[in-house]
């Protein structure tokens, strides 16, 4: 099988993206684990441009062995010399040195005629060389160049020493079909192409740069260019886990290989993210958040039968733990109950059904139901299950205003089956609610303590309240109640108490008449 070389720019290009800027330490770090990804070359920066990223590349040339290290290079002396400071330290020291093809760049950026740009790149080549082993020569805006000038200084590139020559969409312009093409046109028309490797190098500013990148594969390249999470100038670079993971998936229809170990792609992206600053965006291809998160009933539910059924990738083959099953509006029985199974709860058919309606409830008012959610709802039907829940909430009432005495009106199941209702004034609403419920409850009760707090985060999170208090002089009980609005957790809260201490009073009483 051919092998596709994967050179990496995230320390370069990726660098380059507006708002980053890393330190040597965090280069060195990424470099390490680049390293561990198994690229082939790595470009660690451009050593002109400061003392520090000459700094950085140095000290990173002389602690990466695996993979080779370069860095970037204008067509300028002085350029290539501080890239030979920084990189003779390498165990092979390899350079990369670019210039503009294209009619805009050289009419307006560079000010050069065609003719001296190729003197220019052919000068800069004979001049590295003198330095450099390995030398790769990039046209920057090769796709935009005209194509039979791009071939005659691509030919006299490789008459002056390059051994790898770059062509890239510096702009993000091209399609798939016309980037595979000018690799096609270089193999039949540059005559001394086979004694070099070509490479690719795509930007994303219309949404290609992967696609491209894989066209050019199909099409010749030798040499695949690109960052980690596709960070780079403007809309980024070719994402290289998209693409390594892309070649491994459809084997079938690329036919090549990479020297990448795949399951270090989730920790490399996870680095790089954290290190940049950049936020991977939840549904970017092999690494977003959600890129194997099914939420939906019938994806969860064909997942849990066969996960190939929705899955082309297994999450196991970039270093991902599992697959995710979000529960949401949209889903359905099955990945509910699988979540209750996982966590431990053993509930019957009626118990689960009773757990998913409330779910359901719950997912149509919040956006995302967390797991301390699912805590709260399954825990509530396992001790309504074991208790057989004696006095319970029906509705809840509450008028408040700054300048009126709050007043609760509480409805409540008592445990003979039959709906009482009651109302009482407080100081605040939550003792005007006490208050009632004190009213309905058959017994005496002492409030101890009362906290309320939030279960997870956001403006939609659960109210959760927790009670103290005994009843007819029992021991200090606490009970616990949750719902969107801190009222009703409250209420639920206060004879949730009353409940187990109800409970408790039946369980010593079946004690004592068993003895
Ligand atoms: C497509 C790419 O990603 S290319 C890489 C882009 N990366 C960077 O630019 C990051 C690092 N760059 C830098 O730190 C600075 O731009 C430096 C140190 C390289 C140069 O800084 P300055 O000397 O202040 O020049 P400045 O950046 O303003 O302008 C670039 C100059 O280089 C020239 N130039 C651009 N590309 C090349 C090239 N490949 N070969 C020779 N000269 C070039 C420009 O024409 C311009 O020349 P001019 O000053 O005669 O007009
Ligand atoms: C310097 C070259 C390789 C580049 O970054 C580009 O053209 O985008």
């Amino acid at each position: 099988m051919r092998k596709i070389d994967i050179f990496d720019t995230t320390l370069r290009d990726g660098e380059q993206s507006a708002g980053i800027n890393l330190n040597t330490a965090e280069k060195l770090e990424i470099a390490k684990q680049l390293e561990r990804f198994g690229v082939d070359v790595m470009e660690a920066g451009f050593p002109a441009a400061s003392p520090g990223d000459l700094d950085a590349v140095r000290q990173i040339a002389s602690t990466i062995k695996h993979s080779s290290v370069t860095g970037l290079a204008r067509s300028v002396k002085s350029d290539i010399d501080a890239a030979w400071e920084a990189l003779k330290v390498a165990e092979c020291p390899r350079l990369h040195v670019f210039i503009a093809t294209s009619p805009i760049h050289m009419t307006y950026k560079l000010k050069q005629t065609p003719e001296q740009v190729v003197e220019t790149a052919v000068e800069s080549i004979k001049y590295a060389k003198q330095f450099f082993p390995i030398v790769q020569w990039s046209a920057e805006d090769a796709f935009r160049s005209d194509p039979a000038f791009l071939a005659h200084i691509v030919e006299q590139a490789i008459k002056a020493g390059a051994s790898v020559i770059n062509l890239p969409d510096t702009v993000g312009y091209a399609t798939p079909h016309e980037y595979g093409a000018m690799f096609k046109y270089m193999k039949e028309n540059v005559p001394n192409v086979e004694q070099v490797k070509l490479s690719s190098h795509c930007h994303n500013d219309l949404g290609m740069a992967v696609a491209n990148t894989l066209a050019a594969i199909e099409n010749g390249a030798d040499q695949v260019e690109g960052t980690i999470n596709g960070i780079g100038e403007r809309a980024g670079n070719a994402a290289l886990e998209e693409v390594g993971v892309a070649l491994y998936t459809r084997k079938d229809a690329y036919n090549v290989e990479t020297n990448l170990t795949l399951n270090e792609i989730k920790r490399t992206s996870q680095l790089v993210s954290q290190l940049t600053g950049m936020v991977i965006q939840a549904n970017k291809a092999v690494v977003g958040k959600n890129a194997f998160a099914h939420e939906s009933g019938i994806h969860q539910d064909g997942v849990l039968k066969e996960p190939t059924t929705y899955e082309i990738i297994t999450p196991e083959l970039i270093g991902e733990t599992s697959n995710n099953l979000v529960l949401g509006k949209h889903s359905g029985r099955h990945a509910f109950h699988e979540r209750a199974k996982e966590m431990g709860f053993l509930l019957d058919k009626e118990a689960l059904n009773e757990a998913f309606k409330e779910f359901k409830q719950l997912a149509d008012r919040k956006k995302e139901i967390t797991k301390e959610d699912l805590w709260t709802i399954l825990t509530h039907q396992q001790l309504k299950a074991e208790e057989t829940a004696i006095y319970e909430l029906e509705s809840i009432q509450v008028q408040y205003g700054t300048e009126h005495i709050p007043t609760a009106t509480v409805q409540v199941k008592i445990p003979e089956g039959t709906v009482v209702e009651d109302a009482c004034t407080g100081a605040g609403s939550v003792e005007a609610i006490f208050n009632a419920l004190e009213r309905i409850v058959d017994g005496k009760v002492n409030l101890l303590d009362y906290r309320v707090s939030s279960i997870g985060k956001g403006r939609d999170a659960l109210g959760e309240a927790v009670v103290n208090l005994t009843f007819n002089h029992t021991e200090e009980l606490t009970g616990r109640g949750t719902a969107q609005d801190v009222l009703e957790a409250s209420a639920k809260a206060y004879l949730n108490a009353i409940n187990r201490s109800l409970l408790q009073k039946q369980m010593e009483e079946l004690v004592k008449s068993s003895v």
